[in-house]
């Protein structure tokens, strides 16, 4: 399944969109750039606008010639250049879904000069993701998937068929045969040393730190205690695949992320993670070779020869991991907040969690199964807060219909779970934290699509049942041994959002613990 990078695909893919000489005389000014570094601004600069107003007139023409015979979704009114960008703030999730209100369930939009289409009910999701879910399964190339995850060779960001078949299958294989989540003894210690000093947590920093460690522990054994390495690790790629690329928005301009350092920043990161884990891989292999590993992890699944993967495929899924953990940390901090800002919801949870546990000194993998209250707590965050509120875009390769109306090709699928899952229409008190409402429902997504934070389909997270175990284990930990309260004279948790690759709490989630067993 041994997959080398698909840039030259995506290049070919936006050559298409531009008159050849005008994109020769682009790649030549590009070359030139990437050659003198980041920074870089001149008496060229007005030679470099006089191609991009060149090449912003030669995609306009293309895109007027292409549109006109197709019945496109309605959209709203746009501005030159721009499209639709300046009606989607504050937040994309939100914009859209009250564009969609008046512009109805599937509407298009342009953002830059790159085509979007949203998608806001449960009936049209499933038709994206299910019925026609063969046409919609690839992702879109984006910049930082294309350079972080080596030419798309991640899960994630694979373009549908054989290689993303196998890696899926390996990877669902891999973190199924994982040992499970068995300690939280270190971050119990750490919240302990709080409570005798009475200062706050910052709880969001501790989920993502414990998270990301606990599920790269979990799936690669490794001696290195390096725990700073990985978080570092972990912040420089989160936080560089939810920036802007221009290359992405407006593929004629794609010269300016390496004008913005964003190329060099991608580059940097690359280098940073491969010193990692290079070393990872060198500790794996040389383990095998000495037959001294106990147990066989997911890297030593990867570098089994018979799946063919380079270092760079490996490095790539290996990533995947992160962009995992994420989701849950997110997922966690939400579920926290909800919790500590409902007291009757608090108070019952605390008291499922303390009865279950009894008279033992900690939390049991079993216990969890008796706790159904806190199933619906999870549930019922995952509706108001889904970390992807509009999934991990697709593509259409070709001119697709959907509801009469025709999909351009190369248009961004979005599907808004965010809004879908807030939708009044289906929801009864839409906006307020109930979990009682999922009591008796066991499953994790709905067959009618109205609730679907893991998305579904083809593409659905194949992390589900170990996201959700970690999700149970650091919650029912956190209710079990101690009690919370606000920092100072605050009266509530801000809870408003904050889009990153993830949609997060924008402030931190601070809050005193009590030991409740002191
Ligand atoms: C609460 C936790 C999580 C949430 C809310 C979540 C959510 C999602 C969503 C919305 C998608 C996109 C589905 C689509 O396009 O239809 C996805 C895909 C994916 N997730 Fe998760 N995820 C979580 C945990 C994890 C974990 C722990 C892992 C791995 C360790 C993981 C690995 C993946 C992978 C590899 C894909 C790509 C699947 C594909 O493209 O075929 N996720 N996840």
């Amino acid at each position: 399944m041994r997959k080398e990078s698909c840039s030259t695909h995506n290049t070919t893919q936006h050559n298409d969109k531009l008159n050849s000489k005008a994109m020769v005389e682009l790649s030549h000014a590009q070359q030139w750039l990437e050659g003198q570094g980041e920074g870089w601004f001149n008496n060229l600069t007005l030679s470099l606008l006089f191609l991009l107003f060149i090449s912003v007139l030669f995609w306009r023409k293309f895109n007027r010639v292409s549109s006109t015979k197709l019945n496109l979704p309605p959209s709203p009114p746009k501005l030159p250049l721009i499209g639709h960008l300046h009606h989607l703030f504050p937040f994309f999730h939100s914009a859209c879904r009250d564009l969609s209100n008046k512009y109805g369930p599937i509407m298009l939009l342009q953002l830059g000069h790159a085509p979007f289409l949203i998608v806001s009910s449960p009936d049209t999701a499933k038709k994206i993701l299910m019925t026609q879910d063969t046409e919609f399964a690839d992702r879109p190339l984006m910049t930082a998937a294309r350079i972080i995850m080596r030419g798309y060779t991640n899960v994630i960001f694979a373009p549908y068929g054989e290689y993303w078949r196998q890696g899926k299958k390996l990877f669902g294989e891999g973190l199924l045969s994982l040992q499970r989540v068995q300690s939280f003894k270190h971050v119990r210690e750490k919240i302990s040393r709080s409570c005798s000093l009475q200062t706050p947590v910052n709880l969001g920093e501790m989920f993502r730190a414990f998270i990301t460690k606990t599920s790269f522990r979990c799936a690669i054994t490794t001696t290195s205690q390096d725990g700073h390495r990985l978080a570092k690790m972990y912040n420089g790629v989160m936080t560089i695949m939810g920036d802007f690329s221009f290359e992405y928005f407006f593929p004629s301009l794609g010269w300016m992320d390496v004008l913005t350092g964003f190329r060099r920043r991608l580059r940097k990161i690359i280098q940073e993670n491969d010193i990692f884990l290079d070393q990872l891989i060198e500790e794996h292999i040389s383990k095998s070779t000495h037959n001294c590993r106990k147990k066989e992890d997911l890297l030593d699944l990867l570098l089994q020869k018979e799946y063919n993967l380079t270092r760079g495929n490996i490095k790539a899924l290996i990533l995947d991991l992160f962009l995992g953990s994420d989701d849950v940390a997110t997922s966690l901090e939400w579920a926290f907040a909800k919790i500590f800002n409902k007291p009757n919801v608090m108070k019952k949870a605390q008291e499922e969690v303390r009865r279950v546990v009894g008279m033992k000194s900690k939390v049991h993998e079993e216990d969890i199964h008796q706790m159904e209250y806190l199933k619906c707590v999870l549930k019922e965050t995952l509706r108001l807060h889904p970390a992807g509120p509009t999934l991990v875009p697709r593509i259409n390769n070709k001119v697709a219909s959907v509801n009469g109306y025709d999909i351009p090709p190369n248009t961004t699928v979005l599907v808004n779970v965010w809004a879908i899952q807030r939708d009044p229409k289906i929801w009864d008190n839409a906006e307020e934290f109930i979990p009682k409402r999922f009591t008796n429902k066991s499953e994790i997504k709905s067959p009618d699509h109205t609730f679907i934070p893991f998305g579904t389909g083809k593409r659905l997270c194949p992390g589900i049942s170990f996201g959700i175990a970690i999700l149970e284990l650091f919650l029912a930990n956190l209710l079990f041994h101690f009690d919370w309260k606000l920092p100072g004279d605050l009266k509530e948790l801000d809870m408003t959002e904050w889009q990153g690759f993830s949609l997060k709490m924008k402030a931190p989630l601070e809050l005193i613990p009590i030991s409740h067993f002191a």
